[in-house]
């Protein structure tokens, strides 16, 4: 059976199949923002997102992503840590099966319910694949989700879900702007990382938000009415489906803010 969040095949087994899992720049991590000193050669995150590029959404069958077209520079990153180019490939999701835990990223231990993963792709590379094997082939804007006020933009991702309920199932999504997903602060923490699922590739370059956005009680049971398997297999929802911290070995974390 392959990789996923249970007890058979979780986070603490994936080393098995991905040593990698144990490398020198393993995501996530816990941010410590007092070690985290604030680096003024960083520049402001320049984010520009077309919705015609959105194209489908999927259940996966260890999260569920918004899938973009990323066949021009429609949709891209620039700017902050990164040189270059990057172009948005899909964005999706972790979370937990209660709200005191779901992210992947910590802040000083701090969970958050849930935790918004924007991929992003160097277009120095010829593709996403090309990309994921290079030490500076992706970026990854984090968002924190915190409990609070129902957020709307998020709704219109969470009414699609119904549709998708089951791994495979997927679902046209066109004219979704990502863009009103983010914080009103860009304000975020960089370094070098990996992807949290595998294959763990040690090729993206993370940029943590550090304002949240909002999701109520509700909304955070929507999340939770995903389901792992596909149609038959009795197993419960889709849940707790978070990579945790992993070690820093002497990575350094930079602020873009004072
Ligand atoms: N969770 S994440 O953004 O590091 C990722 C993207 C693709 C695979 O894993
Ligand atoms: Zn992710």
């Amino acid at each position: 059976h392959g990789w996923g969040y249970g007890p058979t095949n979780g986070p603490d087994t994936w080393g098995e199949g991905f040593p990698i899992a144990n490398g020198p720049r393993q995501s996530p991590i816990d941010v410590i923002p007092g070690q985290a000193p604030y680096d003024p050669a960083l520049k402001p995150l320049k984010l520009k997102y077309d919705p015609a590029t959105s194209q489908g959404i999927l259940n996966n069958g260890h999260s569920f992503q918004v899938d973009f077209v990323d066949d021009a520079d429609k949709s891209t990153l620039t700017g902050g840590p990164i040189s270059g180019t990057y172009r948005l490939r899909q964005f999706h999701f972790h979370w937990g099966a209660s709200d005191d835990r779901g992210s992947e990223h910590t802040v000083e231990g701090v969970k958050f319910p849930c935790e918004l993963h924007l991929v992003h792709w160097n277009t120095k590379y010829p593709s996403f694949g090309e990309a994921a094997s290079q030490p500076d082939g992706l970026a990854v804007v984090g968002v924190f989700l915190k409990i609070g006020a129902a957020n709307p933009s998020l709704q219109k991702v969470l009414d699609a879900v119904d549709s998708i309920k089951f791994k495979g199932n997927q679902a046209p999504f066109p004219g979704f702007d990502p863009k009103i997903l983010l914080p009103s602060s860009l304000d975020y923490w960089t370094y070098d990382g990996s992807l949290t699922t595998p294959p763990l590739l040690e090729s993206v370059t993370w940029i943590v938000l550090k304002q949240p956005i909002s999701v109520s009680p509700t909304q955070m049971a929507k999340f939770r009415s995903l389901m792992f398997s596909g149609e038959g297999d009795a197993t419960c929802c889709m849940q707790d489906n978070y990579r945790p911290p992993q070690p820093l070995k002497g990575r350094k974390v930079r602020a873009s803010f004072k």
